[in-house]
């Protein structure tokens, strides 16, 4: 069966255009003017853009002593009505599990997604068997291993460790992420807040100052370049870690970064909301900043210097959040966003005049699909590549609302937003999978995408580090006793 979508304008990352595509067997077939297809959508009115890519969610994500509240079923249901076809999510093992047996549980839990996923493999200890394992992952189709630099005694790798993995990932041809925070300060800090009495939700903020992230960012980047490895840095929330980012590929250091959707549109005011649940919903890792910091983020998108926007995607209930009450450093970390990280960043970027709207599909899609060696597949509207697609409606409204959202969780940190620009149809490899307001695609029609190692950037990077290694000079004549 095929679809026609037509009468709409496509935006790319680096074309605005008036063509019809025809999409089949879940590929872009053709596009140009007058398709037909046994089945039309009406983009009339509308843009066509890649569907989202977000790389950074935690489904059902064990942590802080319970899971996260969205699963591969409601996250990417959440996904699909926000216009995002698919995510990127973490494989956490456990101590002293193996990588592949890791691998094998995410992949059961992801049975159940919506729409097409991926994973990045999470060095959470260091020792032969992860050494060993690290190809095998590879071969099963993912490029990239996290790294936490926080959360001490539970997910934080050390330097040496990061070094090692780092090392490891440059022969094989994949590439490091790092959570950077520094996790021996933030741990400090935790305890000398609790010991004042500082222990409400507000607490969570004063913890993570904007210096601790800049500090282990610039680390990372150190690491990575002494390893050899281009590097991606997670949940980029402040000035100090995007001056190092930027400071780094002005050297023409091969390094990524990516904000959150929240970190550029909420602020360190949320924390001093009275009711302890509102400030309790916002704690996440790093905490929201003040607005220098959001200025910074939104600069680095137009620049360049950062280059993804996602949502880290981890989601808590209410009731959840309340294992902190008493102490903050107990409320488990993480926000939602997958439903509503295109349609803010729509309505706060390119509404405002922050972004093009091309620079929003870049950022919301091309871009991570380059980084993550699955471009022109995905993050492209192009014959041949899979028809994700979102048909979006620049004129739609509405109030963000948790009482309307797909997401499994009793509030939304964008509640009372008015967005303007939301997705009309989303089309995920080439079916309906939201259209009128309801998701259409069915548990478990999501897949795997398998991305292979060796990104263009990385093969570059090598290259250059290769052909500029110490090299000994050889002499003749060499007097004796020297
Ligand atoms: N970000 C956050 O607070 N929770 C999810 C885990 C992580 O990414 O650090
Ligand atoms: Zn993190
Ligand atoms: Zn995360």
């Amino acid at each position: 069966m095929s679809i026609a979508i037509k009468g709409g304008t496509i935006v790319t990352a680096d074309l605005t255009y008036r063509a019809d595509i025809l999409v089949e067997d879940g590929r872009i077939a053709a596009i140009g003017p007058d398709l037909a297809g046994d089945e039309v959508v009406d983009a009339s009115g509308a843009y066509v853009m890649p569907g989202g890519i977000d790389p950074h969610t935690h489904l059902e994500m064990p942590f802080m002593g319970t899971h996260s509240s969205d699963d591969f079923d409601t996250g990417t249901a959440a996904g699909l009505a926000g216009g995002t076809t698919m995510v990127v999510d973490f494989c956490l093992p456990a101590p002293e599990q193996g990588l592949i047996d890791a691998l094998q549980e995410w992949h059961q839990k992801a049975g159940k997604a919506r729409s097409d996923y991926s994973f990045h493999m999470a060095i959470t200890w260091w020792g032969e068997r992860v050494f060993a394992e690290m190809p095998k992952v590879v071969s099963e189709g993912i490029n990239t291993f996290k790294h936490f630099m926080a959360y001490k005694g539970a997910l934080m790798v050390n330097d040496d460790e990061m070094f090692a993995s780092f090392s490891r990932c440059a022969e094989i041809g994949a590439m490091p992420l790092v959570h950077a925070e520094n996790g021996d300060v933030v741990a400090f800090l935790q305890q000398k807040l609790l010991g004042e009495g500082n222990n409400g939700p507000e607490a969570h903020g004063y913890s993570r100052p904007p210096e601790v992230e800049g500090e282990a960012t610039n680390r990372a980047i150190m690491i990575a370049d002494q390893a050899g490895v281009p590097l991606y840095v997670v949940h980029v929330s402040c000035e100090e870690a995007h001056e190092a980012i930027r400071r780094a590929r002005a050297k023409g250091m091969r390094v990524f970064g990516e904000p959150l959707i929240q970190h550029l549109t909420l602020d360190e005011s949320e924390y001093q909301n009275p009711d302890w649940d509102y400030a309790a919903r916002r704690v996440m890792s790093p905490p929201f900043r003040n607005r220098k910091h959001q200025d910074s983020l939104w600069a680095g998108l137009q620049s360049g210097s950062l280059q993804v926007v996602a949502t880290d995607h981890c989601a808590f209930t209410s009731e959840q959040k309340r294992f902190g009450v008493g102490d903050f450093t107990k409320i488990p970390n993480g926000t939602g966003g997958l439903e509503d990280r295109l349609a803010v960043l729509w309505t706060k970027g390119v509404n405002t005049g922050r972004l093009t709207m091309n620079e929003f599909v870049a950022a919301t899609s091309t871009n991570i699909a380059k980084i993550l060696n699955i471009y022109p597949r995905k993050g492209a509207i192009l014959p041949g590549a899979d028809a994700d697609l979102v048909v979006w409606d620049p004129a739609a409204t509405k109030t963000v609302s948790a009482a309307t959202q797909k997401s499994a969780i009793d509030y939304n940190v964008f509640e009372g937003f008015e967005l303007k620009g939301l997705p009309a149809v989303t089309l995920s490899r080439g079916k309906i999978a939201y259209a009128k307001g309801e998701v259409r695609a069915g548990t478990g029609e999501g897949r795997f995408v398998e991305r292979p190692a060796n990104a263009p950037v990385g093969k570059a990077l090598s290259t250059w580090k290769e052909l500029t290694a110490p090299r000994k000079v050889e002499r003749s004549g060499i007097p004796a006793g020297v």
